[in-house]
């Protein structure tokens, strides 16, 4: 068994054309290693084709070209065993009104061929806070519980990983929190997490790895932190203990006053060092009460991978 729960080589989706629309490649032959053990984000702006990667991983759609293997397993020689070990929380909603929660995990849990006795459903209950509510039938279920019970859903065959796609769009915090600690106990206890989300925040506390894919083509794949520092752009910010008359000229760094007094000297970190910035500082008389950095975020590292180039 390799160490990575998936491989991705040569990925390709058309869509076939349909009503008048042209056929669309969504995926344009992606590269893709996600190591065991992991919590990887998979981002990209609308329609750049995490939806699409995610169905065909989950084989509800049928790819055009390349391999996948989950947990070594490859699509088209073992299906079996790839769709066996993984599982996916989607995003919408839809599900049987008329099983109760234990019902629907029941119900899915033979769908993937799980025997009775190697069924935990009470365990899986009791991991996504709907022990109270085992016997209601999913129709009478908030919002916020027949997600909790989607999540219940892509656990019964104990998958070795687990795929969430956008699963916080819309949720209150307590939800959020609670998905979280969910998902950061599972992969505590070994499985390999994949999520898709808009929030670029969550992305950057929760994954260690990330991907970004853009147009149907992945643009970078790194560690977060190797990510953030991939930027070259950084602001030193300086509290004086008085307003200076006029602002301090650096070469090459943008220097701006903020609401407040403060002063921010935006600067490439290739070509100054914050060393050199608050010497310019103290030679132009200004007092320095206090100083920070402040750091690119995986928004500032996003925006500037997925930008489009600008129309000629
Ligand atoms: N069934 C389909 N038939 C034709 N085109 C499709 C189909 N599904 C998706 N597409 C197109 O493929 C491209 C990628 O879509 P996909 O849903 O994978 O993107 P996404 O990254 O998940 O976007 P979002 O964040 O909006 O969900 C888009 O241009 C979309 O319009």
């Amino acid at each position: 068994m390799s160490q990575n729960a998936i491989e991705i080589e040569g990925l390709q989706k058309t869509y076939a054309a349909r009503k008048g629309q042209p056929a669309k490649q969504a995926l344009k032959g992606i590269d893709l290693k996600i190591p065991q053990g992991s919590i990887f984000g998979l981002l990209g702006p609308n329609g750049a084709g995490k939806s699409t990667l995610i169905n065909i991983l989950a084989g509800l759609v049928r790819k055009s070209a390349g391999t996948v293997r989950i947990w070594g397993f490859d699509q088209d020689v073992n299906p079996r065993q790839s769709r066996a070990s993984i599982g996916v929380m989607p995003q919408e909603l839809n599900m049987d009104p008329f099983f109760s929660a234990r019902g629907a995990l029941d119900v899915q849990a033979g769908l993937y061929g799980v025997p009775r006795a190697q069924r935990r459903t009470d365990e899986i209950l009791d991991l996504i806070g709907l022990t109270d509510k085992a016997d209601a039938y999913a129709r009478t279920l908030s919002g916020g519980m027949r997600r909790r019970l989607l999540l219940g859903k892509a656990l019964v065959h104990a998958p070795h990983v687990l795929v969430l796609d956008e699963p916080t769009a819309g949720v209150d915090i307590e939800l959020r929190q609670m998905l979280w600690r969910n998902v950061r106990r599972l992969n505590e206890e070994g499985m390999t997490i994949i999520l898709t989300t808009h929030y670029l925040e969550e992305a950057q506390d929760m994954c260690g790895e990330i991907a970004i894919i853009n147009q149907g083509e992945l643009v970078v794949q790194d560690t977060t932190p190797n990510l953030l520092g991939r930027l070259d752009a950084k602001t030193l910010v300086i509290e004086p203990e008085t307003a200076p008359p006029a602002l301090p000229a650096i070469d090459g760094v943008e220097v701006t006053s903020r609401p407040g007094g403060a002063i921010a000297f935006d600067y490439r970190r290739s070509l100054t060092s914050p060393g050199a910035i608050l010497e310019a500082v103290r030679n132009a008389g200004i007092q320095i009460r206090d100083v920070r950095t402040e750091e690119a975020d995986l928004e500032d590292v996003f925006l500037a991978l997925t930008r489009s180039p600008a129309p000629a």
